[in-house]
């Protein structure tokens, strides 16, 4: 039997590090939510007791050090699963790019070994066990536009963000997320005002929401790419509402309301850009 999951990538509506713990990871708030932007990963059972997985993608590692092979053996050693399992990842997300590619895969490897084996884990289950893998696998268990807390554990569903275009920029560099958070200072950094993003987006107000859309990372990886700035720029100057930094970068995305002003936007950005995506908010199922 085979089973296939889309994995959608995300963009941080707003992200907060409010501090650093003793930990060493940052306690977080954000609006996130998922885009029609996706990879598929499929999941077939063999036999023999391991893990296989193949890629078409160039940039991927298919042993230990890719999220979703972690994931199955994770568990398939805490249900003591005695048979295994082919995994393959269709790539379609740009790679260390501030959109949760691989935390997405993850988490829907975890959903598909939960279908394939019969665990009937819950989707909380599922959350807990992917936060073993990484910080952004929770909230990818869930999907959708959420309030998300802690290093990334805590995910409240929220309404879908406001209906609209958005433009997604992949500069060439790869970003490490943990190079960003190390070169934070929480102290002297620009914190947006999540609560207000929140209240906006359950109110379906899309101005009040670009209005307070932030990140406090943006500027440490501006910084080091001050080409983001720059694409941020152009963003707005060919009329975008709002342009963002996603995650920890360096992805740049900007909202726009009307179909035709997005389009234009997307032609223009792709004159200087090799790796721009004309995307929408994917709707929750209800
Ligand atoms: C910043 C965010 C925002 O959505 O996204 P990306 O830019 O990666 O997409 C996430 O919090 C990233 O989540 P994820 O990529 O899963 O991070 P992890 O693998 O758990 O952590 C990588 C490193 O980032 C730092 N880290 C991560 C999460 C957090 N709350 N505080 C941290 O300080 C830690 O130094 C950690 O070693
Ligand atoms: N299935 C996967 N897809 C993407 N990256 C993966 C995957 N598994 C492991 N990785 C590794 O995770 C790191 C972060 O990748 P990704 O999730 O795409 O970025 P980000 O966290 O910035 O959104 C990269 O170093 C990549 O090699």
């Amino acid at each position: 039997m085979e089973i296939i999951e889309k994995a959608p990538a995300k963009i941080n509506l707003g992200l907060d590090a409010i501090r650093k713990r003793e930990d060493g990871y940052h306690d977080l708030e954000m609006i996130m939510a998922s885009v029609d932007l996706s990879d598929y990963v499929s999941v077939r059972g063999i036999s023999e007791k391991k893990v296989v997985l193949t890629t078409d993608s160039n940039f991927l590692p298919t042993d230990k050090r890719n999220h979703a092979y972690q994931a199955a053996i994770l568990l398939m050693k805490r249900f003591d699963v005695k048979t295994g399992v082919e995994i393959h990842i269709q790539k379609n997300i740009p790679v260390s790019a501030g959109l949760a590619g691989g935390s997405s895969d993850c988490a829907a490897t975890l959903r598909a070994l939960n279908k394939l084996w019969n665990l009937e884990l819950s989707q909380a289950q599922l959350a807990e066990i992917g936060a073993e893998i990484g910080s952004d696998v929770p909230y990818c268990i869930y999907g959708n536009t959420a309030f998300v807390t802690g290093r990334g554990e805590f995910v409240e569903k929220i309404e879908d963000m406001p209906s609209c275009y958005i433009i997604m920029v992949k500069p060439k560099m790869s970003v490490s997320t943990g190079s960003v958070f190390k070169a934070l200072d929480t102290s002297s950094a620009f914190h947006p005002n999540i609560f207000l993003i929140k209240q906006a987006v359950e109110e379906k107000n899309y101005p009040k929401m670009i209005e307070h859309m932030g990140n406090t990372l943006e500027s440490v990886t501006i910084d080091r790419y001050p080409e983001i700035e720059q694409i941020k720029k152009a963003m707005k100057k060919f009329g975008a509402d709002v342009s963002l930094m996603s995650g920890s970068g360096p992805t740049v995305f900007c909202l726009v309301k009307k179909e035709n002003r997005a389009k234009r936007i997307y032609n223009a950005l792709k004159g200087f850009n090799d790796e721009v995506y004309i995307t929408r908010p994917l709707k929750a199922k209800k």
